[in-house]
């Protein structure tokens, strides 16, 4: 029997995950780590958690699983995407903590490089927006912040890399500098078009090229983990950005096909195929996947607040006790009552990309209370999710299958009512698989198709299995008005910047 280990570093937990060559899960282990806030609208990480959890939860997996590293033929890595390191190339040492996706404090230079009219050739490069939510604003927040460091990137001391590529360097000793398409489509320096780092991109952001990592396919050779690491020389062979490895790990290998994860934020993926389609309904384009040098491409959907929402209600409302507890209270909120909930606690990803806009709650009476709050609450994920179907259908109209099955997966996807709700909102079948960790398991393929131990996709597509179906029930009079309601409390919500 082989064996295969994947590494998920999300945005709040670290998971490492032992599989078996038919990519059933035999082992788990996850770490949360903390969340700094040093101002309004920044969000940071330390490097050394997101090395130490991950070290930690593979030693973990492996003891559960009652495995050697030695047993494992390869690992696969998988991270949140966007948060960025720069360390130096002979320390090994951050030299300013990891700037999450989530950070805002880039919003202005965003709003000047719109101005000034640079959008349009990032847009055009990259498929992405000038938002702070991409990597390459940050870089050159750090490059110009962090003292001296400037000086050091333009003398070749610096690396920086997304988190794929910093657990990559950690494991192989700082042998490697690499990372992989989709993570590199991230960061706002990428040309999706030709597959390379765009010196034009990096001349606007002032970022050396010495700082880049080099870009390699998903299934590939990263290196091998220094044996004093794990007790096992390891290979590293497959690597992506979560949400792409979700697209993966759900079988989404045809144009048409869309997923959408819901976990600290919510992100749909609609595959186009060879075809890199350009939104004119304010999505982004970027990597589906990279195989064999042959790039497929996606349209993303991307909301910054979904499940962290319900940990709102847990951790700042303190409403519930636990995320499951909000099923009961969904089911016992007073029908007569409209509230809504517009998550822009760290603004408003797509279709609307307010990085000022905050958070509101709207149709608060006398009578208003945790369960009409809850309601509210995931019923916003809904309604963001038909946001972006909305404009997906927009764009994609010149593909085949513009009306497609929703396959979905992350935490929140327990929530039955949350994902009838979807259904009905969307006037859509939404499919939940039996495999919730899409994403895990679409790294554990990548290591494992480089291996050899995994079928080609084709194969591993029939293997996908429903665990439930959600089909619409609600009828469309009363769809239309709670759709109508929820586009008026956004309009309510939007900054005057937007
Ligand atoms: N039963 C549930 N109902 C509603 N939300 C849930 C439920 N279970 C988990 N969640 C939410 O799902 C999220 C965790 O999903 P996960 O995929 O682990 O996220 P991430 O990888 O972003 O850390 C949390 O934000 C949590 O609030
Ligand atoms: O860590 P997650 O699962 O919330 O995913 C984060 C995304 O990759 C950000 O783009």
């Amino acid at each position: 029997m082989a064996y295969l280990i994947a590494i998920d570093q999300g945005t709040t937990s670290t998971r490492s995950m032992v599989f078996n060559e038919r990519l059933q899960v035999i082992a788990l282990a996850q770490q949360e780590f903390p969340q700094y806030f040093p101002q309004s609208g920044w969000v940071e990480h330390d490097p050394e958690d997101l090395w130490q959890t991950t070290l930690s939860t593979l030693k973990a997996a492996l003891a559960k699983a009652q495995l050697e590293a030695a047993d494992m033929s390869a690992i696969g890595i998988t991270n949140q995407r966007e948060t960025v390191v720069v360390w130096d190339k002979d320390t090994g040492k951050a030299i300013y903590n990891a700037i999450v996706w989530q950070d805002r404090r880039t919003a202005d230079y965003c709003q000047e490089l719109k101005k000034n009219g640079s959008e349009a050739l990032i847009q055009q490069k990259t498929g992405l927006r000038a938002d702070p939510y991409f990597s390459g604003t940050e870089v050159r927040w750090i490059l110009n912040h962090v003292e001296g460091a400037r000086a050091q990137a333009e003398a070749g001391q610096l690396r920086m890399g997304t988190i794929d590529t910093w657990l990559i360097w950690q494991l192989t000793g700082g042998k490697v500098h690499a990372t992989d398409a989709t993570n590199a489509s991230r960061t706002m320096l990428f040309n999706i078009h030709t597959g390379q780092w765009d010196a034009e991109l990096l001349k606007l952001l002032e970022i050396p090229a010495s700082l880049l990592p080099e870009v390699k396919d998903c299934a590939a050779d990263f290196g091998i983990t220094d044996p004093a690491i794990l007790g096992a020389a390891l290979p590293i062979s497959g690597v992506a950005g979560d949400q792409h490895a979700a697209v993966v790990g759900q079988a989404c290998f045809q144009a048409g096909m869309m997923k959408s994860t819901y976990g600290t934020g919510c992100f749909a993926l609609l595959n186009t195929g060879a075809h890199a389609v350009n939104s004119h309904n304010n999505l982004l384009t970027t990597l589906a996947y990279q195989l064999n040098g042959q790039r497929t491409y996606a349209l993303e959907g991307s909301i910054f607040i979904a499940g962290a929402a319900v940990q709102w209600l847990r951790d700042g409302l303190k409403i519930i006790q636990k995320a499951s507890d909000t099923q009961a209270l969904a089911e016992a909120a007073d029908p007569n009552q409209t509230v809504y909930l517009v998550p822009a606690f760290v603004g408003l990803g797509a279709p609307y990309w307010d990085p000022e806009a905050r958070g509101a709650l709207y149709g608060l009476t006398r009578n208003t209370g945790p369960a009409e709050i809850s309601k509210a609450t995931l019923e916003s994920i809904g309604y963001q999710t038909r946001d972006l179907l909305q404009a997906m259908q927009a764009d994609s109209a010149g593909l085949k299958e513009t009306k497609t099955v929703l396959r979905v997966d992350g935490g929140m996807t327990a929530s039955t009512w949350a994902m009838q709700f979807l259904a009905d909102i969307l006037d859509s079948p939404v499919d939940r698989p039996q495999i919730l960790e899409s994403t895990a398991t679409g790294a554990a393929y990548l290591a494992g198709l480089q291996q050899g131990i995994c079928p080609a996709p084709e194969q591993f597509a029939k293997e996908w299995a429903l665990d439930q179906r959600f089909t619409p029930t609600m009828n469309q009079a009363t769809r239309e008005q709670k759709y109508a309601g929820w586009l008026d409390a956004v309009r309510r919500t939007r900054s005057s910047l937007a």
